[in-house]
């Protein structure tokens, strides 16, 4: 069953400058995709609409529709009962989503407040509960814990217990072990693979590294300029690639040996 069906959106400034073409793109239930392209594609953008969430000035023609509801057009009111219920997001920077002054454990309670109705000893439970999910040790501490006195892996798991409170059916993950150093970053792709298993959610994965992407998703999607230039296996993409944009990407992969050998043991 489709879950995330985007067809023909186009993203403009209000200046008339098309950031994102023409762009199509489903996903299942339970499925996974990498959206793939450098700097300045429109991978974030097209994240961004699909949860309504676009900056001002930038419009959306053509459609999303996620899990029944569509998202161009769509009035605030309805796109806040989207959110988090039906898609949620985590993004390179865990500090976009997480407040400074506040402590992590009132953080990671407002969703589950808001959407579950908890209070009391049974919200505080759950909190505990949503930061052991994330295998952050100390659950406790963590609750009672500033973002800054928090590592970048742990900001980055109390931000992705905040978007898995509510147990979307779609997990958008934009770049997020890029700001991480690289044995945090494989911990926690290694942790997003696992609890996406678990819960059978949609992800779409996005990032410019090819290795990274393979860890998460065998499908893809290359994204250059705002369009799509090639969409398939990713096995498929870096043996084979059919557009030479792809080619080039395969080429600078700077750990193509490890993506094609994570992609066969999968
Ligand atoms: N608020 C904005 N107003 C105008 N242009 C924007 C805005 N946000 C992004 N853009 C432009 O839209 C294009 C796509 O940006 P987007 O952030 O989606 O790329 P990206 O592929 O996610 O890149 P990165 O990996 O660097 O985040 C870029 O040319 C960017 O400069």
């Amino acid at each position: 069953m489709t879950l995330l069906d985007i067809r023909g959106l186009t993203l403009r400034t209000t200046d008339g400058t098309t950031l994102v073409d023409d762009l199509s793109l489903s996903l299942a239930r339970g499925e996974r995709l990498g959206l793939i392209g450098e700097s300045g594609s429109g991978k974030s953008l097209t994240a961004l609409a699909i949860l309504g969430l676009l900056p001002e000035g930038i419009t959306a023609t053509g459609s999303i529709e996620l899990a029944g509801t569509q998202i161009v057009g769509a009035r605030e009111k309805h796109l806040t009962r989207v959110r988090g219920r039906d898609a949620a997001v985590v993004f390179q920077e865990p500090l976009t989503a997480l407040d400074p002054l506040m402590r992590a454990g009132r953080q990671v309670a407002e969703p589950l407040r808001r959407r579950r109705g908890l209070k009391g000893a049974a919200l505080r439970r759950a909190v505990v509960d949503a930061l052991e999910q994330v295998r952050l040790t100390e659950p406790d501490r963590i609750a009672r814990s500033f973002p800054h006195e928090m590592s970048g892996g742990q900001r980055q798991r109390v931000a992705l217990a905040m978007a898995l409170a509510c147990d979307p059916k779609l997990l958008i993950a934009d770049e997020p072990t890029t700001a991480l150093d690289v044995s945090v970053q494989a911990e926690m792709l290694g942790l997003l693979d696992t609890l996406v298993r678990e819960r059978d959610m949609a992800v779409l994965f996005v990032s410019h590294d090819l290795a990274v992407v393979a860890r998460i998703t065998d499908r893809a999607l290359v994204m250059r300029s705002g369009r799509a230039v090639e969409e398939g296996a990713l096995l498929d993409l870096v043996r084979s690639p059919g557009h030479a944009y792809t080619q080039a990407l395969v080429g600078s992969a700077r750990r193509l040996e490890s993506a094609l050998n994570l992609g066969e043991a999968r």
